[in-house]
């Protein structure tokens, strides 16, 4: 009894150790893929991998001891059967081994089955998920009874995939009973002539009874052993699929994590197609310099390709060709324009021989899909610090002029919001959204639509103290808003994946192009 306590005491701790070095190692490769990952592959997927490793757990855990005392069991007991009879000990061994080849036939099919398996559990935990999360618009469009059936479908799926695997299963079973019960009558057979033919005594056929009973239970649990491991092999390549992909930084590949940032950002001809059979370029041959120390505003219709292009300066994803470099401008007294440090390639530092880390720690960032943590406020605006200052903390909040509203909540910076917390406006998560990447004090910001759930009363303020704060520092704004864009020092207009016109506000109206256009129908002109 003791040892029975015992043994569940070590094999907590060891399946609990277990667990966390392979999740942590999981979790580790997962932050260091890119970006792109997340994208094509379902929330379902991943968690359904985690899950899996459950089964390398039971089979570390609860397989390996057993089978090491089914193996010394094995051999004993086939000593004894030896001793007692060759003929019978050659018809066990036979047909144990006929048992296992039995089993071995199915593995693969076994294997096959746990694909499907994984795919259609995978494709029930995304859709669960999105049912929850989608409520809202599931409710507003009408559609419970129509996402409940498509819930229920892939519960048919899955229950058809249970059924194919108990049938495989069964069918499995039912060839072992008979192997197995054909074996016992066989040896009964031979253990009774043995008796009548005197080379057996009647305790003698006895024992061999016992004993092949004790001979079958090692067999099974090795059959079981050898299930158990076909499951963690497959689920251990599941994971190895994901850690096998290539880093965002390879370790292998020395990335600069220091370089000078007063350079401007240069685009030379960057294309950029997103990955999928028949996409066209999102982002064609951009060529562009967004100077330092200044703000460059992108302007243009939806799906322009200007989040892309936001997307590429956080290197999110890299230019399938051209280039994005770092180059300084030389002091230039004679007033000559785009006058670099020639010839170029010496002061040029092309972003991806930049550490990424590195980099997106000089980047502060308002993304249109910002994500609020189920935290504090104080975390949600330092996001990354263990320790946090306060004096930034407060400094970032009055900045993006959210500070009133948190001193009024009854626990302060220390309410809790997103999931499972307070709820916030559109308004609010953009303030804290802007407040967070203040917070990190950047080099470079960049912000997608950071300002447009805003009232114009808060904009105005918020643009107003923003100014001081982007001062040395480069900017990249997205905006529709007329009054975020108007004061830039530069304005991109891009159409369909390219950049039509470059300029400030004043030249883009007098030159009556593309930008005056957007403004007359889109930017609410005030001018
Ligand atoms: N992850 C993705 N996979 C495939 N295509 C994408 C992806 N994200 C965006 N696109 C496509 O790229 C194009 C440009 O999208 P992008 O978000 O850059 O436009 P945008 O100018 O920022 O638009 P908006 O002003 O509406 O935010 C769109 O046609 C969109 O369908």
């Amino acid at each position: 009894m003791r040892l029975v306590f015992l043994r569940s005491w070590i094999l907590l701790h060891i399946s609990t150790r277990l667990n966390l070095t392979i999740l942590s190692e999981f979790l580790s490769k997962l932050m260091r893929l890119p970006v792109s990952f997340f994208d094509v592959k379902q929330f379902g997927d991943i968690m359904q991998r985690i899950g899996d490793h459950r089964r390398i757990e039971s089979f570390l855990t609860g397989q390996t001891l057993s089978v090491v005392f089914s193996l010394f069991n094995l051999v004993v007991f086939g000593f004894v059967l030896a001793y007692y009879h060759l003929s019978i000990f050659a018809v066990a061994v036979g047909a144990s081994v006929l048992y296992a080849v039995w089993v071995i036939l199915f593995l693969k099919q076994r294997r096959k089955m746990d694909t499907k398996r994984f795919d259609v559990s995978s494709a029930n935990q995304s859709q669960l998920v999105q049912l929850i999360q989608g409520m809202q618009d599931i409710k507003l469009s009408g559609a419970e009874t129509s996402k409940r059936w498509e819930w229920e479908r892939t519960q048919a799926r899955l229950f058809k995939w249970s059924i194919k695997s108990l049938s495989l299963s069964q069918f499995q079973q039912a060839g072992a009973l008979l192997i197995n019960q054909s074996k016992n009558i066989f040896i009964t057979f031979l253990a009774a002539k043995a008796v009548v033919d005197g080379q057996l005594t009647l305790g003698g056929m006895m024992s061999v009874q016992y004993i092949l009973g004790q001979f079958n239970a090692p067999i099974e649990q090795m059959i079981g052993f050898l299930q158990s491991w076909q499951d963690a092999q497959i689920s251990l390549e599941r994971l190895n699929e994901v850690h096998g992909l290539a880093d965002e930084e390879p370790a292998n590949e020395i990335r600069r994590k220091e370089w000078n940032n007063q350079q401007d950002i240069h685009l030379t001809k960057v294309t950029y197609t997103y990955p999928g059979a028949g996409n066209e370029p999102v982002l064609k041959n951009i060529n562009l310099t967004i100077p330092h120390g200044q703000t460059t505003a992108i302007v243009g219709t939806s799906g322009s390709g200007k989040t892309t292009l936001l997307k590429l300066l956080l290197r999110f994803y890299e230019p399938q060709s051209g280039s994005i470099s770092l180059k300084k401008q030389l002091v230039n007294p004679l007033g000559v324009e785009n006058l670099y440090l020639l010839p170029g390639k010496a002061s040029e530092l092309n972003l991806k021989y930049i550490s990424h880390k590195a980099w997106r720690q000089q980047c502060g960032v308002v993304m249109q899909e910002g994500f609020i943590f189920s935290d504090t406020i104080a975390r949600n605006i330092a996001v990354a610090d263990e320790i946090i200052d306060q004096e930034r903390l407060y400094q970032a909040a009055h900045l993006a002029n959210i500070h009133e509203f948190i001193e009024s909540l009854p626990l302060g910076y220390y309410t809790k919001i997103g999931a499972e917390g307070n709820g916030i406006s559109q308004g609010q998560k953009q303030r804290i959204l802007i407040a967070r990447s203040v917070y990190k004090n950047p080099q470079l910001l960049l912000f997608d639509e950071a300002t447009n759930a805003l009232d114009a009363n808060n904009e105005a303020v918020i643009i107003r103290n923003l100014e001081e704060f982007f001062q040395g520092r480069t900017v990249v704004v997205v905006a529709h808003r007329l009054s975020t864009v108007k004061h830039a020092d530069q304005i991109v207009v891009m159409e369909k994946g390219e950049v039509v016109e470059v300029g400030t506000h004043a030249e883009l109206v007098f030159a009556k192009g593309k930008y005056f256009k957007l403004v007359s129908n889109q930017l609410e002109l005030a001018v």
